[in-house]
């Protein structure tokens, strides 16, 4: 069933995504069509009243009758119209809805590491811009597109009624049409998806520049040197001058045909009228239905490049719809006692290469371990899958005797506070910042703030705790940022503290701070500490030196000294580089109790 819905694609998708708002799409194009079948009418009536003026004796209460019925038409129709547009927007804001809902509740069941590891903005391209074009297409192009084929349909149906040759010479610039669209968009589909392509590629350059901007600058490069950019926009350019240039000739053509589609009704209508005895009723009907019902086609000419973008905009969603959810959850409670265990836990992120190979130690309640190892070592990862963002490929991680899969998400969010090297600000006052929907008093946040070593520059802020970040002029320091991550961690008070040390380093005032509020933080806790410096963590019960994804030595720095070759080669390059710092820093020191 998955996989069937997974086969669908483009606008069949968006239909099969529409589910019972699918009624309401049909119930807007009929609507559209009775428009149409309306709005012809008073064009019918026109011909019926020139047709009784000119065939004596004039018939008045009978023109008359037409002339209110045509006025009855024109009234209808727009209530038609009207009734069309609201049954369409109804839907495509239902449709809205509920794909936004759909993927705020999917993105709720993937792993966090899904939504850490993709980038915001994307996500937040595919889940406003994508799904607002999806609205504009539903709401606009749907009843545009009836009413392009139901108009020029009709019109001619009616047409070769009254009069079969002039029929045919209306038809003309349909065939023209069915000619001349094939050769002049004949490049347009692979041009439309390059269109897509190369403007994303010009969207990202242009992103990356503008934040690369003070490190341009820092390097003494120019403008012109930043090659990715200026490259994108180039090749933004010269796809863009190819394309227009391929389509223009036959598009040329295609316009002046379709601009004076009026032609080939005149000639023949004049040469019937002069010739054999068409009546003028007749030549004027077809002089305004004859070309009139041209201009609603135009509309479909720009429905390809449309569905194109839709089709983009619907495979985008349905890569998240379709990914692969995280294993449900148990409903196990946490115990009291928050040890940590790896137990031949191997990860991977690609399906192929193991990020973690056959991990195991042992974390005991309320000590402090240290992950250390080079870059790319598996330090960062070992330490999100304790939070399940994201779910081991084998093996098993335990708290307190329990599989980490048994516990209810939420118990296991509860009891762990993980402190991440990029500190995230809300769009709310300092206070929610810190007290992020926890039920606290103000006096739990001011204890944490103080203990975090922030209170003092919160309430040099122009209202304090209240204070809005991101407006009033606010700003904050990395280090103060940080602090008030720490605040929350300290307010949150779980029994398993994940820090990323590289939080700590910023200057020394502000880390002389953070070393203040760490060791506050610490205090009773199970804590794994994400090390970067190694003279931070000498004081540390356990290390765990982390090599290419496999455990290359456990124990304390004296012993892996002696017994972990890797860990004092990393030693001998950390006391080397020290011993060339012009000034000492302090240390983070963080000590057992
Ligand atoms: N989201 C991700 N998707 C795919 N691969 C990833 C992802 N995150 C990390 N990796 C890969 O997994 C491996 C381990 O990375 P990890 O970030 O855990 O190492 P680390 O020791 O914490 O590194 P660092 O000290 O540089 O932060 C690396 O090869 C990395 O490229």
């Amino acid at each position: 069933m998955e996989e069937n819905k997974k086969m669908k694609s483009g606008v069949a998708r968006l239909l099969e995504i529409a589910g019972s708002r699918r009624r309401l799409l049909l119930l807007s194009a009929i609507l559209a069509v009775l428009h149409v079948i309306l709005a012809v009418v008073p064009y019918i009536l026109t011909y019926a009243i020139l047709k009784a003026l000119i065939t004596p004796p004039v018939d008045v209460l009978l023109i008359k009758s037409y002339i209110r019925d045509a006025i009855y038409a024109v009234i209808a129709a727009y209530i038609f119209l009207y009734a069309a547009g609201m049954a369409s927007h109804v839907a495509a804001f239902n449709i809205l809805y509920e794909l936004r809902k759909k993927m705020a509740e999917k993105l709720g069941r993937l792993p966090l590491g899904f939504i850490n590891s993709h980038n915001s903005g994307a996500l937040k391209k595919i889940m406003a811009d994508d799904i607002e074009r999806i609205e504009n297409f539903i709401a606009h192009s749907i009843p545009d597109f009836v009413k392009g084929m139901a108009l020029p349909l009709m019109t001619l149906t009616y047409l070769f009624t009254v009069n079969w040759r002039l029929a045919l010479a209306s038809c003309l610039p349909i065939v023209i049409l069915a000619v001349l669209v094939p050769l002049t968009f004949r490049k347009k589909k692979e041009a439309v998806v390059n269109y897509h392509r190369s403007l994303e590629d010009m969207n990202a350059g242009i992103v990356e520049f503008v934040r690369a901007m003070p490190v341009i600058k820092i390097f003494g490069h120019t403008a012109g040197s930043f090659d990715k950019y200026s490259g994108a926009v180039y090749r933004f350019q010269d796809m863009v001058i190819d394309w227009i240039r391929s389509s223009s000739p036959a598009f040329g053509v295609f316009i002046s045909f379709v601009s004076n589609a009026s032609l080939p009704v005149l000639a023949t209508g004049f040469y019937l009228y002069f010739q054999q005895g068409l009546s003028l009723s007749v030549l004027l009907l077809f002089l305004v239905l004859g070309v009139g019902y041209i201009r609603p086609l135009f509309a479909l000419s720009t429905l390809g490049p449309q569905i194109s973008v839709i089709s983009h905009g619907v495979k985008r969603l349905d890569e998240i719809l379709f990914s692969q959810e995280q294993a449900t959850a148990g409903d196990e409670r946490l115990g009291t006692s928050y040890s940590i265990e790896f137990d031949h836990v191997s990860f991977s992120y690609d399906g192929h290469a193991d990020a973690l190979r056959n991990v195991s130690f042992t974390i005991p309640q309320g000590s402090i371990t240290a992950l250390v190892g080079p870059s790319g070592s598996g330090k960062s990862t070992a330490a999100q899958l304790i939070a399940r963002f994201w779910d081991t490929s084998r093996g098993h991680i335990l708290i307190g005797g329990q599989d980490i899969r048994k516990i209810k998400p939420e118990e296991l969010m509860q009891h762990i506070s993980f402190v991440f090297q990029d500190s995230f600000m809300f769009q709310q006052s300092i206070l929610e910042n810190i007290r992020m929907g926890m039920d606290k008093s103000m006096a739990d946040i001011e204890a944490a703030a103080k203990a975090a070593q922030c209170h003092d520059f919160i309430t040099r802020l122009p209202n304090g705790y209240q204070t809005l970040w991101g407006r009033e002029g606010v700003h904050l320091s990395g280090g103060e940022q940080q602090r008030i991550q720490l605040a929350r961690a300290i307010l949150k008070d779980a029994p398993i503290l994940v820090l990323d040390e590289a939080t700590a380093f910023s200057d020394p005032e502000n880390e002389y701070l953070i070393q203040q509020a760490f060791n506050r933080l610490i205090v009773h806790k199970t804590v794994i500490v994400i090390a970067h410096r190694l003279s931070t963590i000498t004081q540390c019960n356990q290390v765990v030196v982390m090599n290419k994804g496999a455990v290359a030595g456990i124990g304390r720095h004296e012993a892996l000294l002696k017994n972990c070759p890797l860990y004092l080669h990393m030693w001998e390059a950390h006391t080397r580089a020290k011993s060339f710092a012009l000034t000492e820093t302090p240390t983070l020191n963080i000590t057992t109790e």
